[in-house]
């Protein structure tokens, strides 16, 4: 599902962020990314869903080149994926049911077959009953749970998150990473970048540790 080789990023004027990067994550699979604070973990996230350029190297999501899509071609890709972020991220103006209705709307689906794709994403993550809250009615994990909803309801290939229990206590952040391993269950493929080590160390999938521009999974040595 996602494969790169030798990626190369480097934002002007700074030092290569990653470098010769390696990475492949199979369809239907699940992982984690891990590294220190400014290690890059966003960056390779944000390549993937490219809202940045490849500097060097190719990868390949969904066996699309991305180094060779065009501006016009990036909308369709982003169907293809559910992007989860940190601080949720809802339009604190519209109820939990617009927040996750907006993502079919954009996709251009039917009317009519909007509300109950809509309820059966909000069920999957356990807010049946709340989509007319507003978010800032709702607790922040019940916010999370909102924007897995919007980033699941299409029914994408893969689902990306970046940090996504970093404003959560440890409780409630077991639940958001059981939520995503529910939807690779599902045949969801799976990429979640985190600090929070004590949290993945107790699920089975690989911790790929991002670390000098280049990722190894945790428990290998980089080799000289
Ligand atoms: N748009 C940008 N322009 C210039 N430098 C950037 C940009 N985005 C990120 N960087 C730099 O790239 C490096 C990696 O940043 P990135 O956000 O990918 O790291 P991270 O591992 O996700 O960090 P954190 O865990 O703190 O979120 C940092 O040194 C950062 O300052």
């Amino acid at each position: 599902m996602i494969r790169a080789n030798k990626v190369c990023k480097i934002y002007p004027g700074r030092p290569a962020v990653l470098q010769d990067l390696d990475f492949h994550l199979p369809r239907g699979g699940m992982a984690f990314l891990t590294g220190a604070s400014g290690a890059g973990k966003s960056t390779l996230l944000k390549l993937v869903t490219r809202a940045e350029t490849l500097t060097g190297g190719s990868l390949f999501v969904d066996g699309q080149d991305l180094g060779k899509l065009k501006a016009r071609q990036v909308p369709r890709l982003r169907r293809t994926m559910g992007i989860v972020f940190q601080d949720y991220r809802l339009l604190m103006d519209r109820n939990v049911y617009d927040n996750v209705a907006l993502t079919l709307e954009v996709a251009g689906v039917r009317h009519s077959r909007v509300r109950p794709r809509v309820h059966a994403a909000l069920e999957q993550v356990g807010l049946a009953g709340r989509a007319k809250d507003r978010p800032q009615q709702l607790s922040g994990g019940e916010q999370q749970r909102a924007a897995i909803a919007r980033a699941i309801v299409h029914n994408p290939k893969l689902l990306i998150a970046d940090e996504p229990t970093g404003n959560l206590d440890p409780d409630l952040s077991r639940e958001i990473m059981d939520l995503f391993s529910h939807f690779n269950q599902l045949g969801v493929t799976v990429l979640i970048a985190t600090h929070d080590l004590a949290l993945i160390e107790r699920m089975t999938y690989p911790i790929f540790v991002l670390q000098s521009g280049q990722l190894r999974l945790e428990g290998e040595r980089i080799c000289a």
